[in-house]
């Protein structure tokens, strides 16, 4: 709540100070700023333009650009070209240096971050590359070195906008608008689903991807955004120098420009603005320095990196939460499960009593020369509790990556729901209903206890991106709703003291649970949970069968790959045995603790008969 009035009284003095900054000199009688200083100034809040989307890509998404200065050389050529070649309006001309970049960005990335997130920086520095030669070379239409030069002066409303103290300040203010407009989307984005998914997506594919978050688009969109802010820094640049050339726009300026998103603490909302402040009043200050500047430069950054490696920002707010001692070893664990009321309304999205939720015929995955899962066959009822179990190796973990669709089935089918569902990517599963829990938890680590609840909501927006960014009424009753599910969820696992806290500070036990209310936070119809109780005390497990009994007394269905054989017993309605990949038995518990296949299985053969049962671990 603090920080959240911090950030608005900081975002008002930064409105503030920029809107004074023009009229000082009539103020304080001075002849300070002159029409150099009011421009550097501009050319400063230009660069937050783009440094604001490069840390919605970098700070958020975790994703690299070396080809920022491109894109915003694409916004400054497109509004240049468009004023000279086709006598565009100026409104007109700056639209167009948005979308023409963030449509570039699209194609640049939905190719590339769908194979892997580090190609996006290899394709940008080959872009930006590729963009600068054709700028020099294809002279006719860009002017080569002499670059385009004459652009009209941009008028708005019938009126010619200008930044001197003679002609007035018209141009200064809407490049802060734009600048305020930029800290905006990124305020808003930070606080939407959106921001939420490409954070999610950053920190764990895997665990974004169950959770229903298509971490293509998602990265797509974040590309778009960052390229579409980059075009608007380069139309407005434009437009203030009225002359480009591509001699600006180089690859080292990309490198500029991503300097100034870490330095300031990229993924903080006010690290792009305090991160291109000191690099750009740094990079004039040392300008006397020569052929020493680039050395004094790095030497600087390299300081303040050593001293703050999150950033000025990020490393302030970590200082800030050291000296208010906020440590997750003094919050006290809520008893779990705490089936609150209301909570029945989260668990009806339930599959027909008695009908086969999941149907494999025939499964199989191979990887090369080895067969994990071998011709499965296994049918699991709606409203049950159906444990998978079998010695290390045996093909469980296989057989659930396929089922949620993070592998691809070598052969066979699976139906879900009473629809066939092979080869359908792990985010189309979740929206069918499917959750799951992961072997090694995989929670979004620096995003808070709340925030990963919320993630799990992701799928149950309806806005649009527009409706989001302009906080619309179906945008905020949406977030309201889903905020309170989020904090009902955490009180039923016994969090609601945590939900401040960053996910990894969590004990382990409590990040069990917590990916638990995240998986519920789907809805799910199917809920699969790989071993959860593996490094739980006896205790957190006792609470583990009362939630596993409660969801399915709910009507949820519930997939459980456990070793624990104890708990197996508690809380398992049916119990299918693989060995080798292959199911070797299935039934009641208390007939397959007993089948001579199973405890050949886990003691080999010639097990004495004595030893009845398998292991209890
Ligand atoms: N991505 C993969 N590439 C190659 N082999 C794999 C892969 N994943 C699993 N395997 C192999 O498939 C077999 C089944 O592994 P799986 O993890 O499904 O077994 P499990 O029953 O879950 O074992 P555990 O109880 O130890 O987790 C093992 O031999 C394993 O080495």
């Amino acid at each position: 709540m603090i920080a959240r009035t911090g950030g608005w009284i900081a975002a008002a003095l930064l409105a503030l100070a920029i809107g004074i900054f023009p009229y000082l000199g009539d103020l304080l009688d001075t002849r300070f700023p002159t029409s150099y200083e009011l421009r550097l100034v501009m050319r400063a809040m230009i660069l937050g333009i783009v440094v604001i989307g490069l840390n919605i890509l970098v700070g958020f998404a975790g994703l690299v650009s070396l080809g920022q200065a491109a894109l915003m050389g694409l916004g400054a050529h497109a509004a240049a070209l468009l004023a000279l070649r086709a006598d565009w309006p100026f409104a007109a001309c700056l639209a167009a240096s948005v979308l023409v970049p963030a449509l570039m960005g699209a194609v640049l990335a939905f190719p590339t971050v769908r194979v892997r997130a580090l190609y996006l920086t290899v394709i940008t520095i080959a872009f930006g590359f590729v963009f600068v030669n054709v700028l020099r070379e294809w002279v006719s239409f860009t002017g080569g070195a002499s670059g385009l030069a004459s652009i009209p002066r941009p008028t708005l409303f019938g009126e010619r906008l200008m930044a001197t103290r003679a002609a007035g300040f018209n141009y200064y203010y809407l490049i802060a608008v734009c600048l305020m407009l930029a800290l905006w989307v990124q305020w808003a984005l930070a606080r939407s689903r959106y921001g939420r998914a490409m954070r999610a997506t950053a920190e764990s594919e895997n665990a974004a991807r169950a959770l229903g978050i298509n971490v293509t688009a998602t990265r797509t969109l974040a590309f778009a955004i960052s390229a579409g802010l980059a075009g608007l820094g380069g139309g407005l640049f434009a437009n203030l120098a009225l002359f480009v050339n591509y001699e600006t726009f180089t690859f080292s300026a990309s490198i500029e420009l991503l300097l100034m998103t870490i330095l300031g603490g990229s993924g903080t909302l006010a690290g792009p603005v305090v991160g291109t402040a000191v690099l750009f009043a740094a990079s004039q200050a040392l300008q006397g320095l020569q052929e020493w500047q680039t050395f004094a430069y790095g030497a600087l950054l390299a300081l303040v990196l050593f001293l703050m490696p999150e950033g000025i920002v990020g490393g302030l707010a970590r200082l800030r939460a050291k000296l208010a001692g906020r440590g997750a070893q003094e919050r006290q664990t809520g008893a779990w499960p705490h089936f609150v009321p209301g909570f029945d309304a989260l668990t009806q999205d339930r599959d027909e009593p008695g009908q086969a939720t999941l149907i494999t015929r025939d499964l199989t995955l191979r990887f090369g020369g080895l067969t994990a899962v071998n011709m499965v066959d296994m049918e699991v009822r709606s409203g049950t509790v159906h444990a998978l179990i079998g010695p290390n190796g045996a093909g469980k973990s296989s057989l659930l990556n396929v089922v949620s669709g993070f592998y691809r089935a070598s052969a066979g089918t699976v139906t879900l729901f009473g629809q066939a569902v092979k080869d359908q990517p792990p985010h189309v599963l979740a929206r069918l209903g499917v959750a799951r829990s992961f072997q090694n938890t995989e929670l979004f680590g620096r995003m808070t206890v709340l925030e990963n609840v919320l993630v799990g909501c992701h799928i149950r927006y309806q806005a649009t991106l527009a409706e989001t960014l302009l906080r619309l009424p179906r945008f905020l009753r949406e977030e309201r709703e889903r905020l309170a599910e989020a904090r009902l969820l955490l009180e039923v696992v016994g969090l609601t003291d945590f939900a401040g806290e960053q996910a990894r500070n969590l004990p382990f036990g409590h990040q069990r649970r917590l990916e638990i209310a995240r998986a519920l936070a789907l809805r799910p119809k199917l809920l699969l949970l790989d071993e959860p109780a593996a490094g739980l005390t006896h205790g957190e497990i006792e609470d583990l069968v009362a939630l596993i009994r409660g969801l399915a007394a709910r009507g949820m269905t519930v997939i459980l790959v456990e070793h624990h054989v104890e708990m197996i017993m508690a809380v398992s309605d049916r119990v299918t045995v693989l060995d080798h990949g292959e199911v070797i038995a299935d039934g009641p518990p208390e007939q397959v603790q007993d089948d001579r296949a199973v405890i050949e299985a886990y003691f080999g053969h010639g097990a004495p008969a004595a030893q009845a049962t398998v292991p209890a671990q």
